[in-house]
């Protein structure tokens, strides 16, 4: 059996000799090129695994060779060497369609790390001679939809996947971001390596550093032995940094470090350790516009936004309601029991705004099934947003609706009744005095603002009759943020 054959495109004599030693060590065939030309040649006479190219060469630019190849038949992964410090060539090079980058001086560990990468990906097929449009036809794993943009959505998956780029997804909250990033690594050479999804909203900052990159014993307070961070988790397999936009700048610089060196230090450690980690981040926000802000690093952005993938909104695909509703009562329902839609239900979705996306969709099914009769979910038992919000207290109430009244650890003192958001006050401020200390001030402040925290949020649940997404979108707040709240003020929906 032949070995995989390596092509090293350098002009530089010492280094050409470096990576083929490296290479053959790794039972590897290497041919070598010291110009472009000379590599063009080759590649038109042999299939290749794998393409190393300096970015400089006499007669041009490595990144010209990964837009050629790019743009051929061939499914060659390109990967460039780029000078020490030169950033901007490096997201060029992943921009342009380069499987990876490595920078000078080139480390053998990243070069082996990279090289296996690389090789993986040709045994699962597709490096030399299969058509990009073979590849493009593999399904994605969990995305549903057959619209024309979710298609387009999983050609962009399957291409992406074959790539270490950073991807950048954008959407509304609840359009499938987390799900898509999901697809991109199972899709990808590292499959069986860790998928690690942080919520970067959820995490308190003081203990940011020590989440994302881990600590050593002894580094604080309550540090009782060695812990690996998110990086470390996902070593070997994909980070998604979920909610990005939601990083304070402090980390955002540290994150920026992390991902320049491919190395984290642990708090508390003195050295750095080499990481592996493909990077996604997902927002719902417009990220350039936080740049402009200033509340998020324009240097961070451009090396986390190098391909950007959109999940268009649910309204924006209407073709693919009934199909995902229906999918979605699947795996709600009983074995056995199953669950339709009548047509006019069929109709209402179809023309709803799912202002909250695919998760409202979950959302407005899951309640409507405990209001469902025969198995047939009818207009009603939607309760879509256009239909007026029923009292939840102090008003009589059907029995199957008191269901819906809030169970919370520690109820509000007041009954939390929200005729409508614009008319009642924020916040009964009179209410937490009696728990106050004589100088009318709260005995406890963070017990003060959770109470506060806790009515704000029970009111908006009371009036979306529990709909998790139109309470966070009440609230300004993303879904995942109102999720984290809730456990942590112990909010919980009745059974
Ligand atoms: N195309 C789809 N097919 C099937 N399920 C989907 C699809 N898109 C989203 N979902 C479901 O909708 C819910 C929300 O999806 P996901 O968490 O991926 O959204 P998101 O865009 O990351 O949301 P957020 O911005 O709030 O983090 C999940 O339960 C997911 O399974």
């Amino acid at each position: 059996m032949t070995s995989p054959c390596v092509l090293v495109v350098d002009d530089e004599a010492d280094l050409r000799e470096l990576l083929e030693m490296a290479l053959i060590k790794m039972g590897l065939d290497v041919d070598s090129a010291e110009s472009l030309n000379a590599a063009r040649r080759q590649l038109t006479a042999k299939e290749y695994a794998l393409v190393l190219t300096d970015m400089r060469l006499p007669d041009g630019l490595g990144i010209d060779l990964v837009r050629e190849l790019a743009g051929s038949s061939k499914s060659t992964p390109v990967a460039v060497i780029t000078a020490f410090g030169s950033a901007d060539n490096a997201v060029a090079a992943l921009k342009a369609g380069a499987f990876d980058y490595l920078s000078k001086p080139v480390g053998l560990d990243q070069l082996r790390t990279m090289v296996s990468s690389a090789l993986r990906l040709g045994a699962a097929g597709g490096i030399a001679g299969v058509s990009e449009s073979a590849r493009i036809e593999q399904p994605s794993l969990r995305l549903l939809g057959q619209s024309s943009a979710m298609q387009h959505v999983r050609t962009q998956i399957t291409r992406l996947a074959r790539s270490m780029a950073p991807v950048a997804i954008t959407g509304e909250s609840g359009s499938g971001k987390e799900l898509a990033a999901r697809d991109i690594h199972s899709q990808s050479v590292r499959a069986d390596k860790p998928f690690v999804a942080v919520n970067c909203g959820a995490i308190p900052e003081a203990l940011m550093e020590a989440e994302f990159f881990g600590y050593r014993k002894g580094a604080f307070t309550g540090a009782n032995e060695d812990r690996d961070g998110f990086f470390q988790a996902a070593n070997g397999g994909t980070l998604l940094l979920d909610e990005v936009a939601d990083l304070p700048l402090a980390m955002q610089v540290k994150l920026l470090r992390a991902i320049q060196e491919r190395k984290v230090r642990k708090v508390g450690a003195t050295s750095e350790d080499p990481v592996d980690v493909r990077l996604i981040s997902a927002t719902h926000q417009n990220l350039a516009e936080c740049v402009e802000k200033g509340k998020f690093r324009q240097d961070l952005y451009y090396r986390l936004n190098v391909i950007e993938l959109h999940l268009p909104a649910l309204r924006e695909r209407k073709d693919d309601i009934t199909l995902l509703a229906n999918g979605i009562l699947r795996r709600f329902a009983a074995p056995g029991q199953p669950i339709v839609l009548s047509p006019q239900a069929q109709l209402a979705l179809e023309s709803y705004p799912f202002p909250g996306n695919v998760r409202e969709l979950e959302n407005i099914l899951e309640r409507a099934l405990a209001f469902a009769n025969d198995g047939v979910i009818e207009v009603e038992d939607l309760v879509l947003k256009s239909a007026k919000p029923v009292p939840i207290q102090g008003n009589p109430m059907p029995n199957s609706e008191q269901a819906l009244a809030l169970q919370v650890n520690e109820p509000p003192k007041t009954p939390a009744v929200a005729p409508d958001a614009k008319e009642s006050p924020p916040v009964d401020i009179q209410d937490w005095q009696t728990a106050a200390s004589p100088e009318d001030l709260p005995a406890s402040l963070p017990d003060y603002l959770d109470e506060v925290e806790r009515k704000i949020i029970c009111r908006a649940l009371e009036k979306t009759r529990f709909n998790r997404t139109r309470a966070a979108e009440m609230l300004g707040i993303s879904f995942r943020q109102l999720r984290y709240r809730m456990q942590r003020l112990a909010i919980h929906e009745p059974e």
